[in-house]
């Protein structure tokens, strides 16, 4: 057995929502071909493609589709909520229907198109014990963690650390994100989320998000803002989050939390074969 040079080009397509950007690979009929190092290979915004998050597309069981989700340093994601819409978006296009349901690691999510055009995803139920966050420890409250300014935990499949502030846009969140991403209260680290609470209606946020760092928005803390807002009795069941990106509509209903919001294809492109290395031949 020898290495082989990998003549195969990767076809991927380059997305964002709220400038939460993507690449997309679809992998429907055929193994998975993203492995750590091509994600942490195409996410270097210098030598790759760079990216928020890579969404590999994979065919359904029970599903009209399944997608996995990786982080530009290499590492998974349990969820992804604006490349949900995203490949919502596209997937719908294709088949010309107005809903699909998505399998994740975080469940199975159904995801339709509005008459306005944007794209809603269900997001699912809120995880509320600390085994499911993860959380290291039980703490006594969600909403008061034994850390400097009392964040909430809040599960979406991926776990966030949310700290309600007086202005989250006076927040250095590249300073205060990574101590508390890598805090060991968080066993599988954490997303960290800075909000101020603007109406009942209304709040900002702005994000660290793990694995990546600071990014324009970030869906599924867009939700657990949100979550964290309701359970504090600060905001009613609909919210706008309003991201460095852009505006994402946030409801919080019996079945799950909806998270509403733009998408945006950017361009198709093929990676060249030397980027994502060898096979055995
Ligand atoms: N941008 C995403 C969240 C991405 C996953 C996150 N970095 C993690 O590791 O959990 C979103 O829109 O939800």
């Amino acid at each position: 057995m020898r290495d082989s040079v990998n003549t195969e080009r990767l076809a991927f397509l380059k997305m964002h929502g709220l400038g939460n950007d993507f690449v997309i690979v679809d992998s429907r009929g055929r193994d998975a071909v993203v492995t750590p190092d091509l994600a942490r290979k195409l996410g270097d915004r210098h030598r790759g493609v760079g990216y928020d998050q890579l969404a590999e597309i994979r065919d359904g069981r029970d599903s009209d589709i399944a997608l996995d989700f990786w982080n530009s340093d290499g590492t998974r994601a349990g969820a992804c909520g604006n490349a949900t819409r995203c490949v919502a978006d596209i997937v719908m296009d294709a088949a010309v229907r107005r809903n699909v349901t998505i399998r994740t690691a975080r469940g199975l999510l159904s995801a339709k198109r509005l008459d306005d055009g944007l794209v809603s995803v269900n997001m699912g139920l809120p995880e509320s014990e600390w085994d499911a966050i993860p959380l290291a420890r039980p703490v006594s409250d969600l909403d008061a963690l034994p850390l400097p300014g009392k964040p909430s935990a809040v599960g979406m499949g991926n776990p966030h650390c949310v700290f309600f502030v007086e202005d989250a846009d006076s927040v250095d969140v590249e300073d205060r994100g990574p101590s508390v991403e890598n805090d060991p209260l968080f066993p599988e680290a954490t997303n960290v989320e800075f909000v101020h609470v603007i109406d009942r209606t209304e709040i900002r946020m702005r994000v660290w998000e793990r694995g990546t760092g600071i990014t324009l928005a970030c869906g599924s803390g867009a939700c657990a803002a949100a979550v964290a807002a309701h359970r504090r009795g600060l905001i009613d069941s609909a919210v706008t989050v309003r991201l460095d990106g852009g505006p994402l509509h946030i409801r919080i209903a019996d079945e799950g939390v909806w998270m509403t919001g733009a998408t945006a294809k950017v361009f198709e492109a093929e990676l060249d074969p030397s980027m994502w290395g060898t096979t055995d031949g």
